[in-house]
């Protein structure tokens, strides 16, 4: 054994980089964020490693570390210039596969139509910007159904040159005037009264181009000037995801006749420890009724305000059923320019029409049943990445206290997930 030692002390430590973030459970575990990099000095099993942070000792999950590699640690150099990835995120822009996604989304487009529409009058002779407006299709309900002074269209991505196109040719270019840039650096010829953006990510956060559009609030809107959005909140609920746990899970039980279930933690590692978005929630799989954890006010939230932003729960379970996770979507509001006006909702949870966004499932490492009475609460917080700056990782804590067993069968579970 000391020869071992001996080796492993000689053996200068590897560098590994992390490809997600990790939230240490026990006291030996060390945490860390995606990006990373870590010292491992060695590797008593092939699920946890002895690694250094800088400095600070622990337990770290091999799985979710890379070896760097010499040439990888030139060109991660060089990325690591780019925490905001603005090269791979506005060439995903440049091509025609997400702008589709958005227009053929017509929940959303037309939600922006009915905004404009209902403001029709009161958007006359005024000036507005419409941030990250990709083919424009707000900008051009703009010039179609009212009557504004001038459109800013401002797209960092090379769709730009399209935009152009597009307003010239439906006629705009009167009104729409096409900028291609950053919404951080152009300089607009006058500041705006309506600052209007479709800027919201997976979880309502994820992207980050929030940011973006509060800079643009800071330097181009006039005071007084309106928010569209102008509000926006993240709701939670607990429910059930019998088919997914089922699709994942419990297919290892008996797949053609065999016992598979040594794989379930390998299952649970693999497939429940990331969200998944893009997941549809039925109505009848809420345990409970949601509850909006965090609001923003796009009048007041600040660019630091989005490092760490915290919401309580406290959910009354309504019928007894399998909490396998919870489900995460966003709702923002549209206020009238006209005093007292409607407001316009666009609400991306189970009870409307369904969106691009569809909804984000965050499942537990396992299912508990839960009854009538019983009650599920806690916390969640998405703290933003630190390295990377569109990513964020959301942790949930919870506690079920049972009405239905003596015993407070409190479990805490802690929870995180992070952003690919
Ligand atoms: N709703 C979501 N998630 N994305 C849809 C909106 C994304 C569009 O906004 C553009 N965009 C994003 N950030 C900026 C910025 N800072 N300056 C100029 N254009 C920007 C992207 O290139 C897309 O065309």
């Amino acid at each position: 054994m000391q020869a071992e030692k001996e080796d492993e002390d000689e053996a200068s430590p590897e560098e590994y980089v992390a490809l997600s973030d990790f939230t240490g459970g026990g006291s030996d575990q060390r945490s860390f964020s995606s990006g990373d990099r870590l010292l491992v000095h060695s590797k008593p099993s092939a699920e946890w490693w002895w690694a250094t942070l800088q400095g600070v000792p622990g337990y770290v999950p091999a799985s979710y570390l890379r070896l760097v590699t010499a040439e990888e640690e030139e060109e991660e150099d060089i990325s690591l210039e780019d925490p905001w990835q603005d090269e791979e995120y506005f060439g995903s822009y440049g091509t025609l596969r997400l702008h589709l996604e958005m227009l053929s989304d017509k929940s959303r487009t037309e939600t922006y139509r009915q905004v404009i529409l209902s403001n029709s009058a009161s958007l006359r002779n005024k000036a507005v910007m419409d941030l990250g407006c990709g083919t424009g299709i707000i900008s051009l309900f703009c010039a179609q159904l009212a009557q504004p002074s001038v459109v800013y269209a401002v797209e960092a991505s090379s769709m730009a040159d399209y935009t152009r196109q597009l307003v010239k040719q439906n006629g705009c270019e009167e009104v729409v005037t096409v900028l291609q840039g950053r919404a951080e650096e152009i300089e607009l010829p006058e500041q705006v009264d309506v600052l209007v953006s479709e800027w919201m990510g997976n979880c309502l956060l994820f992207e980050f181009m929030v940011e973006s559009v509060l800079q643009a609030r800071d330097r181009c809107l006039r005071d007084g000037g309106i928010m569209w959005p102008s509000s926006a909140a993240l709701t939670l609920v607990p429910c059930q995801a019998d088919s997914y746990y089922t699709e994942k899970m419990a297919f290892w039980e008996r797949p053609y006749g065999l016992d598979f279930t040594p794989l379930q933690p390998l299952a649970q590692q693999e497939f429940f420890t990331k969200p998944k978005f893009s997941h549809l929630i039925e109505p009848e799989d809420c345990l409970t009724a949601p509850c909006d954890v965090i609001c923003l006010d796009m009048y007041t939230l600040q660019v630091r305000d989005l490092e760490e932003m915290k919401g309580q729960f406290h959910f009354c379970v309504e019928k007894s059923g399998v909490f396998h996770g919870f489900t995460a979507w966003f709702t923002v509001h549209f206020e009238s320019l006209e005093e007292g006006g409607a407001a316009v909702e666009l609400n991306t949870g189970p009870n409307s029409e369904p969106t691009h966004w569809k909804q984000t499932l965050f499942m537990l490492d396992r299912p508990v049943s839960v009854y009538a009475g019983d009650s599920i609460s806690g916390s969640i917080v998405l703290h933003r990445n630190p390295v990377w700056r569109r990513h964020m990782t959301v942790t949930l804590q919870w506690n079920i206290n049972s009405s239905t067993e003596d015993t407070d069968n409190c479990q805490a579970n802690l929870f995180m997930s992070l952003y690919t």
